[in-house]
């Protein structure tokens, strides 16, 4: 059977990375897809493969990427290499853009999103906290914080104002409910 594409969306400083690299963790069947992003290497958090301008542009260009998107002044691409663990029966989180969700669908039609929540507070002390990001950066992120999902894009709410762990046990339970 094929593998799931997970996306796993919210806005910036929610936990995305946190709660995916927690639920690999938890279960090591569970990939998590390495994105190429237009970022400096080695800013820390989830681990990407940085590339220049240029080289991302050549990539787009030659069919590297299954999707891409511009956001925050960087350009992210997923490899279009994930359709070969999809296909090996392996599920894939993936870090997405909200705004990609309707073309994943399109593309991914079995993918499931989980859809992380945060109160503004805990997203603005989260974000100074990480300190990958200048203030100024992290106003903006801040500003696209309750941008809704596109319509018609069904998702799993996880609330993520409160211990990891309890966002990494309702995510894993909504993707793998225990059988009774
Ligand atoms: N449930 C949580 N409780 C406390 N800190 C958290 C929690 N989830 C994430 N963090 C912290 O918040 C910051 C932002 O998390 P990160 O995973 O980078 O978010 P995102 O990928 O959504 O921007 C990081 O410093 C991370 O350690
Ligand atoms: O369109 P949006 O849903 O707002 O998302 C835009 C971008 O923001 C996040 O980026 P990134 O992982 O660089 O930032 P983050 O870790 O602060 O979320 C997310 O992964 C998208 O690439």
């Amino acid at each position: 059977m094929s593998g799931r594409l997970i996306a796993v969306v919210g806005p910036s400083g929610v936990g995305k990375d946190s709660v995916m690299a927690a639920m690999a963790a938890r279960r090591p069947d569970l990939g998590i897809v390495r994105r190429v992003i237009t970022r400096a290497p080695d800013l820390g958090g989830e681990d990407y493969e940085a590339v220049g301008e240029t080289a991302f542009a050549h990539m787009a260009a030659t069919g590297a990427f299954c999707l891409s998107w511009q956001a925050h002044g960087l350009r992210y691409g997923i490899p279009a290499a994930v359709r070969d663990d999809l296909a090996d029966g392996r599920d894939m989180l993936v870090n997405l853009s909200r705004g990609v969700l309707a073309e994943m669908q399109a593309a991914f039609p079995g993918a499931v999103v989980l859809h992380l929540t945060a109160r503004p507070e805990t997203l603005a002390k989260r974000l100074a906290g990480r300190g990958r990001e200048p203030r100024e950066v992290i106003e903006t992120r801040l500003a696209r914080a309750d941008m809704s999902l596109p319509a018609g894009v069904r998702a799993v709410e996880i609330a993520n104002d409160g211990p990891l762990s309890e966002a990494v046990d309702a995510a894993l339970a909504a993707l793998y409910p225990a059988r009774v």
